[in-house]
């Protein structure tokens, strides 16, 4: 069972949020992480992004994915309208970042990304979202915007006991790097991605 390990305010470049670490025991160097914008209203649906780690992307500014700019774009929307962005300990999708970077390689050989994964004998997408729907009931959160494009993460709150009132879409502009990417997100994880530019959530 999860529990709140340790919570502190820190200011960041969209402003200042409350994070939040989650992990069974104190010991975890990789506890689930929510952060909390502080005009957050818990009496209304609260905007949520639920975030998949990708060191490549967020940390490394990496053009094959969106990953990095998502989570700005998610920051600044939450930070100006209330929120909380769950961050989940899913690198790769969950095959951790040793894995992923095989799967790159694969995909510079041609692979796509799930063909990639089949070839290394791991699922395509191997993420679940229960840490994510029990962060949310820590936080005391029960009707939920979710910012996502991705149909599972919208079916997994569905079936939870938090209410869905709406999606909000977090599309970013695609670059020559990661258009075929996203391609394989749309027809392969129908992901709800339009053809035309970016919608951002603002
Ligand atoms: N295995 C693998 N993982 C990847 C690859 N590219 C990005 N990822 C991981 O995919 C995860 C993000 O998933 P996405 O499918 O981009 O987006 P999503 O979270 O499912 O959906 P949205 O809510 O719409 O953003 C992160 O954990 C990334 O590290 C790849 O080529 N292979
Ligand atoms: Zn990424």
């Amino acid at each position: 069972m999860l529990k709140i390990q340790a919570e502190s305010n820190v200011p960041t470049a969209y402003g200042e949020f409350r994070m939040i670490a989650f992990a069974e025991v104190e010991t975890d160097w990789m506890p689930q992480m929510a952060i909390v914008a502080k005009n957050t209203d818990f009496s209304k649906p609260v905007n949520v992004r639920f975030h998949s780690e990708c060191i490549t992307g967020e940390v490394f500014h990496s053009r094959k994915c969106e990953c990095g700019q998502q989570l700005d774009a998610a920051m600044k929307f939450i930070y100006e309208n209330g929120g909380i962005i769950v961050y989940l300990r899913q690198e790769g999708r969950n095959i951790g970042i040793i894995n992923k970077l095989r799967a790159y390689a694969l995909q510079e050989q041609g692979l796509d990304t799930v063909e990639a994964n089949l070839q290394l004998g791991l699922p395509a997408d191997d993420r679940n979202f229960s840490s994510a729907i029990e962060i949310l009931n820590i936080l005391n959160v029960k009707e939920v915007n979710l910012l996502t494009n991705n149909p599972e993460k919208i079916k997994m709150v569905e079936e939870s006991n938090i209410k869905l009132n709406k999606r909000i879409p977090l599309q970013m502009d695609s670059t020559k790097e990661s258009a075929s990417y996203l391609k394989v997100k749309k027809d392969y994880f129908g992901h709800l991605l339009d053809d035309e530019d970016t919608i951002n959530p603002s």
